[in-house]
């Protein structure tokens, strides 16, 4: 029997970190939504006790450094699973982008694999088992909008952002989200985006509010590695996209657009110069 899962890419609409933690990682507090740019995992049992992994990516790992097997061997380890699982990776998210496309597969192997193997797994469970691949994979796990706490893995459903088009634009820098982390600094920390401001935002269904209260503070990191970035989000800004934000660590920038007449414009200007741009919704 073969299975399989959607994993959709996520972004931050706010992303503030409070303080660095005795155990190397950062307090956060994200709010954070999927957008319809997906990878799809196939999974099937094998007879052999085993796990491989392939995708058509030539640019990611398929053995123990891939996340989805790291599920897939976690999952099996916590509950004595001796069967063997191929689990195909269909990538379309960027890599290294700011999309938790690692994260999302993770997350992918996990319900997929508890459904395969009929482990009866609930979701907060499967939420503990992701926290231990990283901090994304929780909120791969519920997916919808969240804002997530903790290194990330503490989450509060929160409602559906108002409907609107994402144009998301990827210039081609591979950013390591231990590097960008690393490099904050505790002046970078001296004004914080208001995460009360967006939630009301969501809350109240306010579009304008919702692009007037963007935030992240690792962007000033990103961007001082990588002029490029913060480039291409004056030429989102410029076309006339109503938000213009970094998702994450980077280096996916992503704009917010009410007006599906703006889009082609927005889609078509980047494209100019920048090979990878998508325009997506967001999952309600
Ligand atoms: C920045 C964010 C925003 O959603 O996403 P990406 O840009 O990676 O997509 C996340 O916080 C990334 O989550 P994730 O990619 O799962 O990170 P992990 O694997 O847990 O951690 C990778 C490294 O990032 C740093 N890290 C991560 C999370 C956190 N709250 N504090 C940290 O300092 C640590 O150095 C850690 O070793
Ligand atoms: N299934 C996977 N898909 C993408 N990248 C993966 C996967 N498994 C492991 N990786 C590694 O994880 C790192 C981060 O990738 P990704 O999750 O796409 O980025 P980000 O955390 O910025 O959203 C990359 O260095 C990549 O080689």
């Amino acid at each position: 029997m073969k299975i399989y899962e959607k994993a959709p890419a996520k972004i931050n609409l706010l992303l503030d970190v409070l303080r660095k933690r005795e155990d190397g990682y950062h307090e956060v507090e994200m709010i954070m939504t999927m957008v319809d740019l997906a990878d799809r995992l196939e999974m099937e049992e094998l007879p052999r006790d085993t796990i491989i992994i392939s995708s058509q990516a030539g640019y990611i790992p398929l053995d123990e450094k891939n996340l989805a097997f790291q599920a897939a061997k976690l999952i099996k380890e916590r509950y004595d699973v001796r069967k063997g699982v191929y689990i195909h990776l269909d990538k379309k998210i960027p890599v290294a982008a700011g999309l938790a496309g690692g994260s999302s597969d993770a997350a992918a192997a996990l319900r997929g694999l508890n459904r395969l193997w009929k482990l009866g797994i609930s979701e907060e469970e499967l939420c503990e088992l992701g926290a231990e691949l990283g901090s994304d994979v929780p909120f791969c796990i519920t997916g919808k909008t969240a804002l997530a706490t903790g290194r990330g893995e503490k989450l509060q459903r929160i409602g559906n952002p108002p409907q609107c088009w994402v144009v998301l634009a990827k210039p081609p820098i591979n950013v390591s989200t231990a590097d960008v982390y690393g490099r904050l600094r505790a002046s970078q920390l001296e004004s914080h985006p208001s995460t009360s401001d967006m939630l009301s935002a969501i809350e109240r269904g306010s579009f304008g509010d919702m692009c007037a209260s963007l935030g992240n503070v690792l962007e000033s990191v990103t961007l001082s590695l990588y002029p490029e970035v913060g480039q291409l989000k004056e030429s989102m800004q410029r076309l006339g996209a109503d938000g213009v934000l970094m998702s994450g660590s980077g280096p996916t920038v992503f704009g917010l657009v009410s007006k599906e007449s703006k889009v082609a414009r927005i889609y078509n200007g980047l494209r100019g110069f920048c090979k990878e741009v998508y325009v997506v919704r967001m999952l309600t």
